[in-house]
């Protein structure tokens, strides 16, 4: 477990309702550099929700939020967002590509655009980056001309290509084909062996036993249960983490 000073993202007694619902009841959570923390639970429990929250996607009701320097919670215009959304990025279930640029476009895009990187350099980046996510010979494609695990990893690339410190996935294999998750999560994989700080919504309860350091169960808005996965998946502590387990595994 990483001490509160050395943690690159932290969360404390975070609060969040929508109207009348309270689905973030008070999180504590802090994730270490180059430590990839798997947060898995019921449908509704609030795991994608958390995500938001770290990078300021959604404005918190209570609660301090900190990723490196930035203080998340005290952050209101896009203007003071900008330096924190560079430095966290997230990918989601719908890859979101641009269906009129090709592949490589796609992955170079920002940072030319947002960043104001050198097109040159930006350009080498993006071939580098899609051989990495094991895309090489596919810069000149359409994301329609690729499957939802290839256009998953274009996604990653794009991702990459800002150079960010942590990556967020929100469940980024729940809308694909069974053959074609293996690649994504190998992908993900290689990221977190490299020292890549990530937080994951996943239901591949596999792979969280299996990548990450850290798996947190949470369940109404809670986090019940944060613990190295071998002791979470083989001897859970609390009555909920072992229900849900029971039903999942
Ligand atoms: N923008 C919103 N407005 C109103 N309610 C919302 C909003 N976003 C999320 N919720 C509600 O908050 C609760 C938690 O949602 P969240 O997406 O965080 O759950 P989750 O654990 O990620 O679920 P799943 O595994 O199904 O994706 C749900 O009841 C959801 O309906």
């Amino acid at each position: 477990m990483t001490s509160r000073s050395e943690a690159l993202i932290e969360l404390d007694g975070v609060r969040k309702s929508f109207g009348d619902t309270e689905v973030l009841k008070g999180i504590s959570l802090n994730v270490g550099k180059g430590e990839a923390v798997c947060v898995i639970g019921p449908s509704g429990s609030g795991k994608s929700t958390i995500l938001r929250t770290i990078n300021g996607l959604l404005p918190v009701d209570e609660g301090f939020i900190r990723v490196g320097e930035h203080r998340v919670h005290e952050l209101r215009s896009d203007r003071e967002m900008r330096p924190l959304r560079r430095q966290v990025a997230m990918v989601f279930q719908q890859y979101n590509l641009f269906p009129h640029r090709t592949v490589l476009e796609n992955v170079a895009m920002a940072p030319v655009q947002v960043l104001g990187h050198d097109p040159e350099e930006v350009r080498e980046r993006a071939v580098r980056l899609l051989a990495k996510v094991h895309l090489d010979g596919k810069e000149s494609r359409y994301p329609g001309e690729l499957s939802g695990g290839q256009q998953q990893r274009v996604a990653i690339a794009r991702a990459l290509a800002m150079q960010p410190e942590v990556i967020l996935f929100d469940e980024v294999t729940a809308a694909l084909d069974p053959e074609t998750v293996k690649g994504v999560l190998e992908t993900i994989r290689e990221l977190v062996v490299e020292g890549m700080t990530c937080v994951l919504v996943t239901h591949e309860m596999r792979f969280a036993r299996e990548v990450s350091h850290r798996v947190c169960f949470t369940d109404h808005g809670r986090i019940v249960e944060s613990a190295p996965p071998a002791e979470l998946f083989d001897a859970p502590q609390d009555p909920r983490t072992r229900e849900f387990l029971a039903q999942v595994l």
